[in-house]
């Protein structure tokens, strides 16, 4: 038998492919439901927190797990992305995990390919440029049939919890899958994306809604087999002007909210838009959208955002600045989470990062930051009155 390090590697893989994943019923009891309830606004002992992006290059197990795989064999194999995403909660007192997964499973399950290139990032070697391109498309997806190994995956890690803390699935939202899906990769204008809102509406309303009713499938499914709350990503709303957020985007967001959770009933659960760089958008996002939870990046005040929505029934989250995660200072990092408290309260607040963690945050700053919102938050909410 060949010994090798390849055929070891190929038998690593087999024997996680091998294991064996359980029905999706029969949970472990949660001990943790801080998150959830922060979701719905209720009183919390001390705020909730998670950072997008937890579990990655940050971390060094991740990256010895990943020096085994290619990042979409990691997606692809259940036992391997529930592992990933066990890491960080393992090392962190965190109230909340996220699927290992990527947003542009969503592109691949229309039938474009997508690799993760090395220092670079994703790149779709064959983006769709024209409108007549759509016709590539394959549509409809089953969802069940082309990411059927994200739903295995987060029943697996359901059930690996074990109840610590609730699980997160997640989804791009469509317009910045469609700017990935036409840029070929990441930019930092989207020129190419946006033209096409501009000079093919119609095309752009094929693309978008082909994507919107996958992400609606891919959620429902997501929820039916184990997530507990469903995030959106919209990284690429502050590429658009507020009329063709608008226009394009707000409706969708809303068919998304509102779909999902009439397809689910009884068993819906939280659901939270993430949308970097979308100041224009806070209050759209918070009243005309039916989220319950809005997130936010680092550019906005909290307390401004508070200001902004008044009374409106929305949860917020957000929205340290994540270069902190790479510094040693630690009453510099209280005094920002002090600063957080303050301004968003402890009230239907989630504590997180505004955007995704870096790769060269310290481990170590990470824990110091959960700790602080946990120590910071309980005190806060004690004198409001919260258990
Ligand atoms: C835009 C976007 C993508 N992916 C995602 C977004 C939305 C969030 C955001 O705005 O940052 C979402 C995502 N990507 C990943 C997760 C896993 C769960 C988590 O820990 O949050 C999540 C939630 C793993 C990943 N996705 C990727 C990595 C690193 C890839 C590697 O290991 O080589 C990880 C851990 C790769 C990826 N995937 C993407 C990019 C731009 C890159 C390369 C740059 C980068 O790493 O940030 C697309």
């Amino acid at each position: 038998m060949a010994t090798d390090a390849s055929s070891i590697k190929e038998a690593e893989l087999a024997s996680a492919a091998a294991v064996q994943i359980p029905p999706a019923s029969n949970f472990p009891a949660l001990k943790n439901d801080l998150i959830l309830r922060a979701a719905r606004r209720q009183p919390v002992p001390r705020v909730p927190v998670w950072l997008m992006r937890q579990a990655g290059r940050y971390l060094p197990e991740f990256r010895q797990t990943r020096s085994k795989y290619d990042f979409f064999t990691i997606c692809r194999t259940p036992s391997l992305a529930c592992e990933v995403t066990l890491q960080p909660m393992r090392r962190f007192n965190l109230d909340a995990a996220i699927i290992f997964s990527d947003i542009l499973v969503v592109p691949q399950a229309l039938g474009l390919e997508v690799v993760m290139v090395e220092g670079k990032g994703p790149v779709l070697p064959n983006p769709i440029s024209e409108p007549s391109d759509l016709d590539r498309l394959r549509t409809p997806v089953d969802v069940e049939k082309e990411l059927g190994y994200v739903m295995r995956a987060i029943t697996l890690t359901r059930h690996r919890l074990d109840g610590q803390a609730p699980l997160i699935g997640f989804a791009g939202a469509p317009w910045t899958l469609m700017a990935y899906m036409i840029e070929g990769g990441s930019s930092t204008t989207h020129a190419k994306s946006k033209r096409w809102l501009y000079a093919h509406p119609a095309a752009s309303n094929r693309l978008l809604d082909a994507i919107t009713d996958v992400v609606i499938d891919f959620l429902v499914a997501q929820i039916r087999a184990g997530a507990q709350l469903v995030q959106l990503f919209e990284s690429h709303c502050g590429s658009l002007t507020p009329e063709l957020f608008r226009r394009y985007e707000l409706p969708r967001l809303a068919r998304i909210a509102a779909e999902t959770r009439r397809r689910l009933g009884e068993a819906a659960v939280p659901m939270i838009a993430f949308a970097k760089d979308g100041h224009f958008a806070l209050e759209m996002l918070a009243k005309d959208c039916g989220f319950d939870v809005v997130s936010v990046d680092w550019t906005m005040e909290p307390a401004e955002c508070r200001r902004r929505l008044g009374n409106c029934p929305v949860a917020l989250q957000g929205n340290l600045d994540p270069v902190l995660m790479a510094c040693t200072d630690r009453d510099q990092l209280n005094q920002e989470v002090h600063r957080m408290l303050q301004g968003f309260g402890t009230r239907g607040y989630i504590c997180n990062l505004g955007h995704g963690i870096y790769p060269d945050a310290q481990p170590d700053t990470v824990g110091a930051f959960i700790d602080a919102v946990h120590r910071l938050s309980e005190s806060a909410a004690a004198a409001a009155g919260d258990k």
